[in-house]
Formats: C-alpha cells, sequence, structure tokens
C-alpha cells in the first residue's frame, strides 16, 4: 500500500500532544495559548513589508515553450511559482474545495471522530508540526493518504459518497499533474526522466508516497498575533497546492526581502519545492521557507497534494549533478529515514543529512588530503 511509507514512519515517531483541539470557530478572543510573541515566531520580525511587493512569484504557463526555463529560474531564485494551462478542470477544484468546507464545518465532536492518533498520519488534527511550537497554530487539518473512506465514513456515516469520489478524482488528477511537473523540472536539470528510474514508478517500485492535507484557516479575531501555519519546508520533492480566493500563505526570501504573500491568480495551482527536491538538485533548487498567515474577516481553506518517491527509493543529489567541482551536499536517504529525521529534528533535519561540512573541514585542513 502506497500509505505504508508515510504510516511507518510516524509509528516510531509518536506525534507530541503538548496541545489542545480547540474549536476556533466560537472563539471570540485570541487566547494567550494562540498569541504568538515575535519570540515563539522568529522569522516573523524579519518581513519587509513594502519591499515584498516589489517581488512577486512567478506565474508560468505550462504550455509556454520557455516552461522549463521559467521553472529554472523560480526554482533557484524562489523554491515555489504559480502554474496555469495545467489541464486540471475548474469545476474539479471547486468541488474539492467545497467538500474541504464541508468537512471543517462539521461540528467538532463529529470530526473528532476521524482524529488522527498520535502515531497515524491519516485524519483530522493540528498539523504535524505543531509540536515543535509552545503556541498553536490558527488552524486545523485532515489528511488523508491512500482512499478517503476509512475516515470520511466516520465523517458522514451516511453520506461519505460525494467526498470520496471528489477526493479520488482530485488524487488522480494531482498524481498526473505530478509526474508532468516532474518531468519540466528535471528536464530543467538537465535530466531525462530515463535517467531516474523511479520517476514513473513501474512494477516494485509502483508504490508511490503521496498524501492530500486539507488545511482550513478559520477568521481569527486577533490576526496579527496568531500564525495559521508556522514556518516550515516540505519534506517532500514538491507540493502542489491550491489556495481559497484569499491570501494567507507567504514564502521567505532569505536575500533580504523577507515574508513575499503569494497573491491567488484565478484558476492559478502553487507548485512548493520540497526538501527531497533540494537534495535531488544537490542544493542547487530551493526548499521554499513558507507559513500561512491569518485574516479577520475571511475563512481561508488549503488543498495541499503532498508529492514523495516510492518507499524503497534512496534519494541523493542526481549523479548526473555531481562531478570533483560539484560534490555531493547531501547523503542518500529514504523518503521513510527522512520523515523521521524530520520529525526529530524540524529546520535541522537537512543539517543532520549535510556533507558540506565534512568537505569543509577537509578543505580546511591540509592534512587530510
Ligand atoms: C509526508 C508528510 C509531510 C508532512 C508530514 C507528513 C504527513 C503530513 C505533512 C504535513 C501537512 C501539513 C503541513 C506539514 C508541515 C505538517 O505539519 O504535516 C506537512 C509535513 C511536512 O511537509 O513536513
Ligand atoms: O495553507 C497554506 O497556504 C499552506 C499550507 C502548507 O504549507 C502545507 O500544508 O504544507
Ligand atoms: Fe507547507
Amino acid at each position: 500500500m502506497s500509505s505504508s511509507v508515510l504510516s511507518d514512519a510516524f509509528r516510531t515517531h509518536p506525534l507530541n500532544l503538548n496541545h489542545k483541539v480547540v474549536d476556533l470557530s466560537s472563539v471570540e478572543i485570541l487566547p494567550d495559548s494562540h498569541a504568538w510573541t515575535s519570540e515563539a515566531n522568529k522569522y516573523s520580525s524579519s518581513c519587509g513589508g513594502d519591499i515584498s511587493r516589489l517581488e512577486s512569484i512567478p506565474i508560468i504557463n505550462l504550455k509556454d515553450e520557455n516552461a522549463m526555463e521559467l521553472i529554472r529560474l523560480a526554482c533557484t531564485t524562489w523554491g515555489v511559482f504559480q502554474i496555469v494551462n495545467h489541464n486540471v478542470p475548474k469545476n474539479l477544484v471547486d468541488e474539492v474545495e467545497l467538500a474541504g468546507e464541508k468537512l471543517f464545518s462539521l461540528p467538532m465532536d463529529r470530526k473528532l471522530m476521524a482524529e488522527r492518533t498520535p502515531n497515524g498520519v491519516s485524519g483530522y488534527g493540528m498539523a504535524r508540526i505543531s509540536s515543535f511550537f509552545s503556541k498553536s497554530m490558527w488552524s486545523e487539518g485532515f489528511t488523508i493518504v491512500g482512499s478517503p473512506l476509512e475516515h470520511a465514513a466516520k465523517l458522514w456515516p451516511h453520506d461519505y459518497h460525494n467526498f470520496c469520489n471528489t477526493i479520488e478524482e482530485y488524487q488522480k488528477e494531482m498524481k498526473n499533474l505530478a509526474s508532468r511537473l516532474m518531468g519540466l523540472i528535471l528536464g530543467s536539470l538537465g535530466v531525462t526522466e530515463d535517467d531516474v528510474k523511479w520517476v514513473e514508478p513501474k512494477g516494485e517500485l509502483k508504490e508511490r508516497g503521496a498524501a492530500l492535507q486539507l488545511n482550513s484557516y478559520p477568521p481569527c479575531p486577533d490576526p496579527d498575533k496568531a500564525m495559521g501555519m508556522a514556518a516550515h519546508t516540505d519534506s517532500t520533492i514538491l507540493n502542489i497546492l491550491h489556495q481559497s480566493n484569499t491570501s494567507g500563505l507567504q514564502v521567505f526570501r532569505g536575500d533580504g526581502i523577507g515574508w513575499v504573500t503569494l497573491q491567488p491568480h484565478p484558476g492559478a495551482l502553487i507548485v512548493v519545492i520540497g526538501d527531497l527536491m533540494h537534495i535531488l538538485s544537490n542544493g542547487s533548487y530551493l526548499n521554499a521557507l513558507h507559513r500561512a498567515v491569518v485574516n479577520q474577516t475571511q475563512h481561508r481553506l488549503s488543498v495541499v497534494y503532498l508529492h514523495g518517491p516510492p518507499s524503497s527509493v534512496k534519494m541523493g543529489p542526481l549523479p548526473q549533478l555531481v562531478d570533483s567541482n560539484h560534490p555531493p551536499l547531501y547523503r542518500p536517504i529514504t523518503w521513510n529515514e527522512y520523515l523521521g529525521i524530520k520529525a526529530q529534528y524540524f529546520d535541522k533535519a537537512l543539517t543532520t543529512i549535510s556533507l558540506a561540512n565534512g568537505f569543509m573541514n577537509a578543505d580546511d585542513d591540509d592534512s587530510v588530503k
């Protein structure tokens, strides 16, 4: 089952439940548990609100003959881009958004019937990364791995078919789009899909890792002090994100620009480069540091397709990108192992598999060579 890679990783790294699930729709004053200080949110003060308006995240037309080159540019400067002309039917995106709204508007006691267990991956609950922060995020989530049936039947015992059909159709559509994007991104790195056999998994590699994450951000009484989803990078190859017609997603530019808001563009989907693509590209493609902020009046929803590798594949810098001038920056690792490391070290996860220190030391120390 494709779910095994994900559930295995978390069975050994249960979630630390230091946050209580709160029904945010009934809260009128921001509780202390949800009030983020700049200390709790270490990247918050660095955002240059005005500067960010001068920079905007690229919107790439997938039918553009220069799409590959534009993707290369977006991946080396942003680690994120929006795509249009992606062929995902608009009505399917609308339907999946409606399905998410229907789910999150259920009463809390009903949603908790499908609650994610501490060592599980699917179901309703807070984002997994919550345990790394002392404050709670102003959001709720629902994670689907493989078939949504088991959890949907707990939410709507008599009427789960529509939800399941929509989710399954969307998963299929995202799977196809993800392989198309993989072709383009690998192409932009100068590598063909034939060079990387597991990209189109066949036979025993058929079991690819993927999940669908629904995030809900209710209106917030004090949005400046709250945090919808704390800053993180995604532990995947890439994510394909749809946001409802309300901004909230921000991407961090490390080169002094700070947090940049990604404005919703009608019909566009957002591609976020994850940690594993950063590893594959030997560090040249940025794994975007991003977060979601909230607002006072509008409910915001995001639907995120998480695209990972098959469980048995060890991923390291692509051999075509490594030579004596470009030594490998990371050691090869399976997704399962990486998720375990991430669950333990969070934003230090890549550092723990980095080979760069070793190389630097070797350069510094004449006696080594
Ligand atoms: C395969 C993944 C990737 C996970 C963990 C695991 C299952 C759930 C994913 C998310 C989904 C919500 C944001 C995030 C940051 C979170 O808290 O849970 C993601 C995280 C990651 O990208 O690291
Ligand atoms: O809601 C968003 O825009 C961000 C969600 C996100 O980063 C995630 O699910 O990984
Ligand atoms: Fe993310």
